[in-house]
């Protein structure tokens, strides 16, 4: 499980491991990550040309240490320092090494950019000096240490001006900047260093799922176990206006995770389903029911007959409009950015500049697991637990996707995880089998659906 802590944990957690080691060693098992990374990304030091750009706190002393490591591996490195404080240590060190103190100006010819303005200690916004230094230094690759400087490190939003890197060096943990968006946009790829900081840090509100822990959570068939056993999951989906719909949430729950999958609605998109899944089953008793997607106006009868059986349900689309029908309920509530603006009557720009507030937010609101899609898919449960979806790839974006993952988080929830684990398996699922799908080009809905048992087959082989 990757695991995202705030500044306040991880501040605690480096005082408390800094009591038993001496002094300064953090910084530089900090820096020498930092130095390797770099390295990496240049493919050698020897000649290479970097550019550290320096701000007052143990951010720009990272930088600094790690300069110094370059320089002695024969790099070229020059720190623009942009403010009158320093890391001085930091700084002697780099100029031991053979590193030099530069002055911003236009272009400038380096390999990398080094970005040490500010970490965890920095507030949001850059300040004028790296603003200058970052346009003189414009289309040179940046990598960022801990955090890129100007994000909201706690809550992933980008209010004011910051830096774009191409690689994000963190350190013991990851912080929510990481993962969630518009934050984790700024981040590039994303490298862990570890500094020992593990055994001091508390269990983290917001996780990401890794393969490992997905394959763990998926229930493999019994070796006596019957269809009914393996849950069964009914799909309340599509209407004959909008027949799609429903078939693609029958797609996606016919991923042959749980038994059996029933459809309840429009005898002609039955029909329709039942040319296109023969396996699929009429109404009857199931174990989690999907709603909502194509519905039109039968969503809110959908929803309440779904409720009254007293089975965790999937409430997506149309059915959202009912939410509140489900509060407090085993519900997971699918909505995307525009949905979710409605539920809340909050704008849908302030939702997308801020997933993670307002995921929690709809969570605690309507006591129920809401799977906020987007990118990174934040999935929260309420009370503040969260789970980022990583997985995924731009082409996920098509019309339809959204139906398939309804459809699979139906199935998950049949086969008995709770709405927080069906919600976030299913996201995770989802990304990944758009990832497998796409690896020869666009996809539409039906692939994503498609790829599911491959996916599924290679996470639990042996
Ligand atoms: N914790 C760990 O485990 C480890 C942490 N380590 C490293 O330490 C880093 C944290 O260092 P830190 O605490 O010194 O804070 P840091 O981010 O350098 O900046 C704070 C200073 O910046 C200023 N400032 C604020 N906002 C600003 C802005 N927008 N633009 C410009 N300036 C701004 C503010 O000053 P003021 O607002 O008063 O002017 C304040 O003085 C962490 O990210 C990691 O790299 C590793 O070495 C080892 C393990
Ligand atoms: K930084």
């Amino acid at each position: 499980m990757l695991r995202a802590h705030t500044v306040e944990e991880v501040r605690a957690a480096e005082a408390a491991l800094m009591a038993t080691v001496p002094e300064g060693t953090l910084m530089q098992r900090a820096a020498y990550g930092l130095a390797n990374a770099v390295l990496d990304l240049l493919g050698g030091g020897y000649g290479r040309r970097v550019l550290l750009l320096v701000g007052p706190g143990h951010n720009g002393g990272d930088a600094l240490y790690a300069g110094a490591v370059l320089a002695r591996r024969g790099a070229l490195v020059e720190a623009w320092l942009l403010s009158t404080t320093v890391h001085e240590a930091g700084l002697a060190a780099l100029r031991t090494a053979g590193g030099r103190v530069g002055t911003p100006r236009a272009a400038v010819r380096f390999d990398v950019v080094v970005d040490g303005i500010v970490g965890i200690g920095g507030r949001p916004g850059l300040r004028d000096g790296a603003v200058e230094a970052l346009a003189a230094a414009a289309g040179i690759p940046v990598v960022a240490v801990d955090t890129p400087s100007g994000v909201d490190v706690d809550s992933g939003a980008t209010p004011g001006e910051h830096v774009e890197a191409d690689l994000t060096v963190t350190f013991g943990t990851h912080k929510a900047c990481h993962l969630l968006d518009p934050a984790a946009l700024a981040c590039g790829a994303v490298d862990l260093v570890d500094i020992g900081l593990d055994p001091f840090l508390p269990p983290a509100a917001i996780e990401a799922l890794q393969p490992e822990d997905v394959a763990a959570m998926l229930s493999l068939p019994d070796p006596d176990g019957h269809k009914y056993t393996r849950g069964v999951v009914g799909i309340r989906a599509g209407s004959d206006a909008y027949p799609g719909a429903g078939l693609l949430s029958v797609a996606g729950a016919a991923c042959g995770l749980a038994g059996m999958v029933r459809y309840d609605g429009d005898e002609s998109v039955l029909d329709l389903v039942r040319a296109a899944h023969p396996e699929v089953v009429g109404p009857g008793r199931v174990q989690a029911w999907v709603v909502g997607s194509g519905s039109a106006a039968a969503a809110e009868p959908a929803l309440r007959d779904a409720l009254a059986d007293d089975v965790p349900v999937v409430v997506d689309a149309d059915a959202l409009a009912f939410a509140d029908l489900a509060r407090g309920r085993d519900a997971v509530l699918t909505p995307h950015a525009g949905e979710l603006s409605r539920m809340l009557g909050v704008d849908r720009e302030e939702i997308e500049a801020e997933p993670l507030a307002h995921a929690r937010a709809a969570a605690d609101r309507y006591d129920a697991v809401v799977l906020l899609k987007g990118r990174h898919t934040v999935v929260a449960r309420p009370g503040g637990r969260v789970r980022v979806t990583t997985t995924g790839t731009p082409w996920l974006a098509t019309a339809g996707a959204g139906d398939v993952l309804g459809g699979l988080v139906g199935a998950l929830l049949a086969t008995g995880l709770d709405p927080f684990d069906a919600a976030s398996v299913g996201s995770w699922l989802h990304g990944a089998a758009a990832t497998l799908a796409s690896q020869d080009g666009p996809i539409v809905a039906g692939d994503v659906a498609a790829a599911l048992p491959d996916l599924i087959a290679s996470l639990t082989a042996p």
